[in-house]
């Protein structure tokens, strides 16, 4: 077993091949200068698209281009997650198969409940086997750094494990490290964050019995940082973790990206997400792109030392100065996007841990604070109601009412959060977006007749709420097949409810033109009570 773990770029090198080379500090050299490597890390994929590592055409070093056209919707490839870890903070993930243990919307929950090391109190796992396995291939090492340190990142716990396997003679990074982005001159020039790095650096020497070069430690620690990618599971616009793979860190990001990353179990998947030209370069979104222009480009500066230039930043930031003429100034704008931030965070961290975290207002005072922070930025004119946070606002409001069980404020707020924000299209977000307001509009269909929402005349009646169900889990279930493949679970898990809600309601035939009429229907009237109007639903596919 530990061969399949080993990680396959050069695994079984000899970790003095990696200690003799002395060139571990920066400047380092690109990918692209090394062609027959790059052709040797793809030979490994088995990717049924020719790929190249090649010069960027976005950035100064390497890239990932496509060799041939590639469809929207296909896989690109698929490797087997080797060197990742989820972040300490998950609570659903086992850290061994990286398996969700908690049930959700399409989403069966898998046996049992995670249980937490009694050691470290913060590696999980889903089984006395899956703890085993852990034990034997990283966690023996892990768990003592962890009972020091927590809440360490995630990057870092991987740069620990990659020292630790190189102790016992595996190379998990292969021939690649030296090629790696570091940005070691960037963290230099910043105390802190450079006396962090350096620290961890120091840490990790420490408990591998300093059998390495600290040098090749204090270039792997931010390396992992910069080439490490977020672990998404189908299930969730937030990452759970981080994963390290080497033809994956060639991959360099647009905030409009033509393909994307997830993860099923122990699998790191890449697909496209629209048509790839031959010759054109592969881009993954590096953060959750559902963020504003303004916090994205915050953070990629910030974690990957550059300033985004793509056509979406550049249109969103335009659309931003537009909407505020004859103003110039977008500092209040960006104030009150942070602070709006902030107050969504308070409230969901007070209500996801009570206890822990102090209280927070009740939600229509949450919901009332965010409008005064919004309204001093338009004041003449309401803010736009697609201007993030807004919508995102919504969606966390949403959420937040139902698990407070009120399912009516919740499904206004899913229905606006949704269907105001310009995330339109199909893609990974779009389809976790829909599953949120699936998961409202099934609360809000089973309520019961005397529900004090009927007392509403407007409110939609069950059979108008659950014709939009059926249309959005239908459209739904097609979305998910092509973004993520039909072989997904998450995939398979929407088409399962949808078969099971038809075989219990027999008389509904989705995908036929006589139900396109009803659910349009239907969705006109639960948009008017939601206030909105009918074309901002969703048209059925
Ligand atoms: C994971 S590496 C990607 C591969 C990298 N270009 C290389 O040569 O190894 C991430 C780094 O690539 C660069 N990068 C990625 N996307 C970029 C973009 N859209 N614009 C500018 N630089 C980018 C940044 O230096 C970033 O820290």
């Amino acid at each position: 077993m530990l061969a399949s773990l080993a990680i396959d770029n050069g695994a079984n090198e000899c970790s003095a091949d990696v200690i003799d080379d002395d060139n571990y500090t920066p400047p380092r050299d690109a990918f692209h200068t090394n062609p027959q490597l790059c052709k040797d890390m793809i030979a490994r994929l088995a990717s049924p698209f020719p790929l190249e590592i090649r010069s960027s055409s976005i950035c100064m070093g390497s890239g990932l281009f496509a060799g041939a056209e590639i469809d929207a919707g296909r896989e690109i490839y698929c490797v087997p997650l080797q060197l990742a870890a989820i972040d300490a903070d998950d609570t659903s993930f086992c850290h061994w198969c990286f398996k969700d243990q908690k049930a959700g919307f399409g989403r069966p929950s898998e046996d049992g409940a995670v249980k937490t090391c009694t050691g470290c109190k913060t590696a999980r796992f889903c089984s006395k086997d899956c703890q085993k396995q852990a034990w034997t291939y990283f966690h023996k090492d892990e768990c003592k750094v962890l009972r020091k340190a927590p809440k360490m990142r995630t990057q870092h716990l991987l740069a620990h494990r990659v020292f630790f396997w190189l102790r016992r003679g595996q190379n998990a990074l292969g021939k690649v490290n030296r090629y790696l982005e570091t940005h070691f001159n960037e963290f230099s020039k910043n105390g802190p964050r450079i006396t962090e790095i350096m620290d961890i650096a120091m840490a990790i020497h420490d408990e591998t019995g300093r059998t390495t070069e600290l040098s090749l430690v204090w270039r792997t620690v931010p390396a992992m940082r910069m080439n490490c990618v977020r672990l998404r599971p189908p299930t969730k616009k937030e990452s759970v973790g981080y994963a390290f793979d080497a033809v994956t860190a060639t991959i360099n990001h647009s905030c409009d990206p033509n393909a994307f990353v997830f993860f099923e179990g122990r699998k790191l998947c890449i697909r496209s997400l629209k048509k790839i030209a031959a010759g054109e370069e592969i881009t993954i979104c590096y953060l959750d792109p559902t963020l504003d222009v303004a916090a994205r480009k915050a953070l990629l500066k910030h974690e990957y030392f550059f300033d985004c230039n793509c056509n979406r930043c550049n249109s969103e930031h335009k659309e931003k100065l537009s909407l505020l003429r004859p103003s110039k100034d977008i500092e209040p704008l960006h104030r009150a996007q942070q602070e709006v931030h902030a107050v969504l965070r308070s409230a969901t961290r007070a209500a996801k841990h009570p206890g822990i975290y102090p209280a927070f207002d009740d939600l229509p005072t949450v919901e009332t604070k965010i409008r005064t922070i919004i309204n001093n930025v338009f004041p003449s004119a309401p803010w736009p109601e697609h201007l993030e946070p807004l919508p995102s606002a919504r969606l966390v409001l949403a959420n937040l009412y139902l698990d407070q069980g009120k399912a009516i404020p919740a499904l206004r707020n899913a229905l606006k959060g949704k269907f105001r924000s310009t995330r339109r299209g199909g893609g990974p977000e779009w389809i976790n977006e829909m599953t949120d307001v699936m998961t409202v509009l099934v609360i809000a269909g089973s309520l019961p007749r005397d529900a004090v929402a009927y007392e509403d005349k407007t409110f939609p009646s069950v059979d108008d709420i659950k014709a939009v169900t059926y249309g959005y889990l239908y459209e739904g279930c097609r979305q998910a097949g092509k973004v993520f493949g039909g072989e997904a679970a998450y995939t398979k898990g929407l088409c399962s409810m949808l078969t099971e809600m038809l075989r219990t309601n027999p008389g509904v035939r989705v995908g036929t033109k006589q139900f396109r009429h009803e659910f349009e229907k239907a969705q006109g009237t639960v948009m008017a009570w939601a206030g909105m109007k009918p074309e901002d639903g969703m048209v059925l596919s």
